[in-house]
């Protein structure tokens, strides 16, 4: 509760806002208050009775000079001292049932601060939150405790004593405060029993309501949907099942000029994947140029650039479908400036075909490199194309025309070290499915 200490110039301000606080109490008179009378008019009529300059006493907190018959501090709320030294001296004027049932209630022990006014609730006595106040912090008052009755002080406004029905203020001694709270107390008591009656009553009407509920919905035939029968989604099932092809990225590596581009357009071409129109054009365009031997790389390479040097640049990407797998053709890049082009494919691939060159010297240059003295293209594309994990690969033995498809020639490729090396050998390792069968793209 915020206290009202006046002092000085501002003692002219707050009598200020006791002429607001007047007509405040007008207000409550016509919000049904009729009984409580201003203590402004109590005094005016107290002045028109009697002449008699009334005896003041000074607050020792704010030092405000209140009524000889206050006793308490109008101001602070803090009891007169000669007052709580000699309580019993103070006579009860009014009966605990006189009080105003719109007076709030505080109270102090002995063991708080001295004379400082206890905190009050908004409420009346009757408000829940004055109870548990009253219970909490003041489970008994007796008549060693300092206990002070006043108006509702959350408010800020000055405390005012409880006016009787006669207009007469009640003086509150220690043994009517007492009284006061201990009829409280059995007030409280009893409307906590009747509460807690009026509780079970309702716990008693809840659960029965409950239980009725309940063999309500018992009653009710609520169509519980069936479970829907579990049905796998189509990428979980097998590639037989949900006919869905598997894709399959499919490297074509080898050496420069192996012939992989013309490989893998021969390859659509065979499976019409390219168009007559689109062959045509590319024959005419090729001859055209003086290149008719790249009629089918131009079906792979169709940057100007590659088409007019002759080699594949960056992965070309080309599509066709079998049995069982949608492939995914990776037209490599053979000539060295582009090998990080080819490792970005063959870092995609499921499987691989490796194109050996099978004309003379081109196998060798292939293996062993210019002059034999190196690791060739051949060589090291099989070995790059492992190491990315790629298990699957077939070497095909390219430009077998070229030879004039001599056995012995294939016979020395395949047994030769290095393509045993990648074939053969890799196979036991880890490699399979590899394809030996002489071929060439022009067959
Ligand atoms: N004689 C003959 N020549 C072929 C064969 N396959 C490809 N060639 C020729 O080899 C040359 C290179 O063919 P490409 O298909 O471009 O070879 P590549 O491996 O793709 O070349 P890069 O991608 O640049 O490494 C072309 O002139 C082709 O005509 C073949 O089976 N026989």
């Amino acid at each position: 509760m915020p206290r009202k200490v006046v002092s000085g110039p501002d003692y002219d301000d707050d009598y200020a806002d006791y002429e607001d606080y007047e007509d405040d109490y007008d207000d409550y008179d016509e919000t049904g208050y009729a009984d409580v009378k201003p203590p402004v008019k109590e005094k005016e009529s107290s002045k028109k009775s009697s002449n008699a300059v009334p005896v003041l006493w000074k607050c020792s907190m704010c030092t405000f000079d209140n009524h000889e018959t206050m006793v308490y501090c109008e101001m602070c709320g803090v009891f007169r001292e000669s007052f709580v030294k000699s309580g019993k001296d103070v006579s009860i004027k009014e009966s605990v049932n006189g009080i105003s049932n719109n007076s709030g209630t505080s109270a102090l022990s002995n063991s708080d601060s001295t004379k400082m006014p206890a905190k009050t609730s908004t409420t009346n006595f009757d408000g829940d939150s004055e109870r548990k106040y009253a219970s909490t912090s003041h489970d008994k008052v007796n008549s060693t405790q300092l206990a002070s009755i006043g108006s509702s002080s959350s408010t800020g406004k000055k405390k005012q004593p409880v006016i009787s029905d006669n207009n007469v203020p009640i003086e509150r001694t220690p043994q009517l405060i007492a009284d006061h709270f201990q009829l409280k107390e059995d007030q409280g008591s009893s409307s906590r029993a009747s509460s807690s009656a009026q509780n079970k009553g309702s716990m008693e009407t809840l659960s029965s309501d409950i239980s009725q509920l309940s063999i309500e919905r018992n009653n009710v035939n609520v169509a519980q949907p069936l479970p829907e029968e579990y049905k796998p989604e189509g990428w979980m099932l097998a590639d037989q099942e949900s006919g869905v092809l598997s894709q399959l990225n499919l490297a074509i590596v080898g050496h420069v000029d192996s012939g992989k581009s013309t490989l893998s357009g021969r390859l659509l071409h065979l499976l019409g994947k390219i168009s007559k129109r689109d062959m045509h054009k590319n024959e005419k365009e090729a001859k055209e140029k003086g290149k008719g031997s790249f009629a089918y790389a131009w079906a792979m390479d169709e940057s100007t650039e590659e088409r007019a040097r002759g080699v594949t640049m960056t992965v070309a990407v080309a599509y066709l479908e079998t049995k069982k797998y949608r492939v995914v053709l990776l037209d490599s890049p053979g000539h060295k400036d582009f090998v990080p082009n080819l490792i970005s494919g063959a870092t995609q691939a499921d499987a691989a075909i490796l194109v050996v060159d099978a004309s003379t010297g081109s196998f060798e240059s292939g293996m062993d490199g210019e002059g034999g003295k190196s690791v060739g293209q051949t060589k090291e594309h099989a070995q790059l194309i492992r190491s990315f994990g790629v298990e699957q690969l077939i070497v095909a033995v390219n430009k077998m025309d070229a030879i004039g498809y001599s056995k012995d020639r294939l016979e020395f490729i395949k047994v030769s070290r290095v393509v045993s090396l990648g074939c053969y050998r890799l196979l036991a390792a880890s490699f399979s499915g590899c394809f030996k069968a002489p071929h060439s793209s022009y067959m």
